[in-house]
């Protein structure tokens, strides 16, 4: 019905172009010398070069429109029909996106575009199997499978992890990162993987970082938190975490303080262009593939943004590792990364240029991984405390029960506060600092939700969407409760980990879990006794991003809370 509608207004178009002196509603112009210019194409082109009026071209076209709206009534009336019924027909009433013909899933996504996380939580717990596709334009290639199935995470991400490889798009679209170890597959993220593995888990480096973290968190953290007592100012806690992270990141990576933490908030150039790339790796996932080439052939807008991100990540890297180098010949610190994979350049089987590139390389992979990870949990962790004093209550009272034996907690001490690692958890459940990931199966599979995915059809997880699955974490599933981590007796009670995503699963699971707890928790200690946080700003928004930063950053009022304590007490 559509297509005969749509022929016969067609060919009544063409009609009406032939015909256009006959419309009674065009008399007007026929008397009109110009318009009688229009109805000539030579004379019409002649007008047209010569410049018609663009007033007068407006008036033409609508006496057209018109002219063949009053013409063809019931044609354009049955095709207007015929459209809405389609479109009535597509259109999905089960709370899921529709997949229009022609534009896709393009509406929902542009309705949606600001808040794309809660937006895919809310369709994928109204989805069968808990996932769902989504389709871009016609011609564009974009096919999506989006799924927050702890089924399907297992089946991806371990039990057929050799079909889901990082791939050669995920290395193109992330190519700031190299060939490091978010990028790498195979022989090589094998070796990567087993190195850091290694250097992470060393009990030298461990205590190294643990004293260096201590340190950092008593001359740099409190005495600016105590500035921000003092000053009454309302401050950006997440710029504050953000700094925290870089400075802790670095002097584990590098061996080198950068000072970004100190109280004039320097800008340092290193951790801009970590947060340009970032942005930019974002709306890689967003942009149409052709207007990304387009980008890229003339050297524009987030194409520019990331050379130019790049070329100061590449600078400063070359400086830390000659600074190292150059440190290193004497040192025997072990208290970072660079310094321990300078010592094994023999096993990396590297030289010159090529070793430089993979020490740059590995470097940038564990700053992007440690930085902005712990930063993301930290801001939305505190955001959580200030709304749920009843659990910062428990928080305190655990740590005035398992006072440090030393200056400071050591890592078994900090690892024996069960109370904080279940709060922890569960803020890491609600706002996972990798909020979703994209998958590629090398072959066509099917997974357990039913969906097919193949060559084609990409996967994203939704890790964000994972943790507020009612099917999988109970009616309370939106609700901050650590009590959800913990067993009658008062003990960790283990989550799976398809369940629980925040580390991602299967072999690819984050290599830094323990160090990042003991970085988090070494901060809760140093300030939640000390300080209380009221919330100074609006609403607490997750940034789009491929980290779950904070919109608008963590805006508060920092407290005293032995001033607090005696205000009760008066
Ligand atoms: C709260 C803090 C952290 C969270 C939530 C977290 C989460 C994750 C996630 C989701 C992945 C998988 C990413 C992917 O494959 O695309 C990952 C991988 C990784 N993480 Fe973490 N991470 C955290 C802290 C850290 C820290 C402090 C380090 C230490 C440098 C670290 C090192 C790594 C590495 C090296 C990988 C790559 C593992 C591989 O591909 O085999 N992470 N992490």
């Amino acid at each position: 019905m559509l297509m005969v509608s749509s022929f016969i207004t067609v060919f009544r178009v063409e009609e009406t172009c032939i015909d256009v002196h006959l419309n009674p509603m065009l008399a007007t112009y026929i008397n009109d010398p110009e318009a009688k210019l229009a109805n000539s194409p030579e004379k019409a082109r002649t007008l047209h070069s010569t410049g018609l009026n663009n007033a007068k071209e407006m008036e033409v076209v609508s006496w057209w429109v018109l002219g063949f709206l009053g013409k063809y009534p019931v044609e354009i009336m049955a095709s207007l029909a015929c459209v809405v019924l389609l479109l009535f027909r597509c259109y999905r009433r089960d709370g899921l996106p529709t997949n229009w013909p022609v534009l896709g899933a393009i509406p929902a996504i542009s309705v949606n575009a600001g808040r794309v996380h809660e937006w895919l939580t809310e369709f994928l717990r109204a989805a069968p199997g808990m996932s769902h596709v989504i389709k871009g334009p016609l011609g564009t290639p974009v096919d999506v499978l989006v799924t927050a199935n702890p089924a399907d995470v297992a089946h991806i991400f371990t039990a057929n992890f050799g079909n889901y490889p990082k791939g050669e798009e995920f290395a193109a679209l992330f190519d700031v990162l190299g060939d490091g170890i978010f990028n790498a597959d195979g022989e090589s993220w094998a070796f990567q993987r087993r190195k850091a593995h290694a250097l992470l888990s060393d009990g030298r480096f461990r205590d190294a970082v643990a004293g260096s973290t201590a340190r950092k968190l008593d001359d740099g953290l409190v005495p600016l938190l105590d500035g921000f007592v003092s000053s009454g100012a309302v401050v950006d806690m997440q710029d504050v975490f953000m700094r925290l992270t870089f400075d802790l990141t670095a002097m584990f990576v590098f061996g080198v303080d950068p000072g970004c933490l100190a109280a004039n908030f320097p800008r340092v150039p290193f951790a801009a262009a970590m947060d340009d790339a970032e942005e930019v790796l974002f709306y890689r996932h967003m942009t149409p593939v052709g207007w990304l080439r387009i980008q890229t052939y003339l050297n524009i807008g987030h194409h520019k943004k990331m050379n130019q991100a790049r070329q100061v990540l590449d600078a400063s890297i070359a400086e830390f590792i000659s600074l190292r180098r150059e440190r290193a010949a004497g040192a025997d610190d072990g208290a970072d990364l660079l310094t321990l994979y300078l010592a094994c350049q023999a096993e990396v089987g590297k030289e010159g240029a090529e070793f430089d590139r993979f020490l740059r390389d590995t470097t940038l992979n564990l700053m992007i991984a440690g930085r902005d990870t712990t930063s993301s949990a930290l801001t939305w962790f505190f955001w959580l405390l200030t709304k749920h004093p009843d659990v910062e209550a428990k928080i305190l009272s655990e740590l005035n029960k398992n006072p440090p034996s030393g200056q400071h907690r050591t890592a078994a001490e900090l690892k024996r506060l069960v109370y904080l690692h279940a709060a922890l958890s569960e803020s890491l459940r609600l706002y996972p600092p990798v909020p979703f990931e994209h998958k590629a199966a090398v072959r066509p599979d099917t997974l357990p939700s039913g969906a097919a995915v193949g060559t084609t059809r990409r996967v994203i997880v939704s890790l964000y969407s994972m943790g507020r699955m009612e099917s999988v974490w109970g009616k309370d599933c939106l609700e901050f409760r650590p009590e959800r981590w913990l067993n009658e007796a008062g003990r960790l009670q283990h989550q799976p980990s398809y369940k629980f995503v925040a580390f991602n699963v299967g072999p690819r699971t984050c290599i830094g879990r323990d160090l990042a707890f003991s970085q988090m928790k070494a901060v809760v200690a140093a300030v939640v006794p000390r300080f209380r946080m009221e919330v100074a700003g609006t609403e607490a928004i997750p940034k789009l991003s491929i980290i779950l930063h904070m919109k608008d950053g963590l805006k508060v009022r920092v407290h005293n809370r032995q001033d607090d304590a005696s205000i009760g007490a008066s």
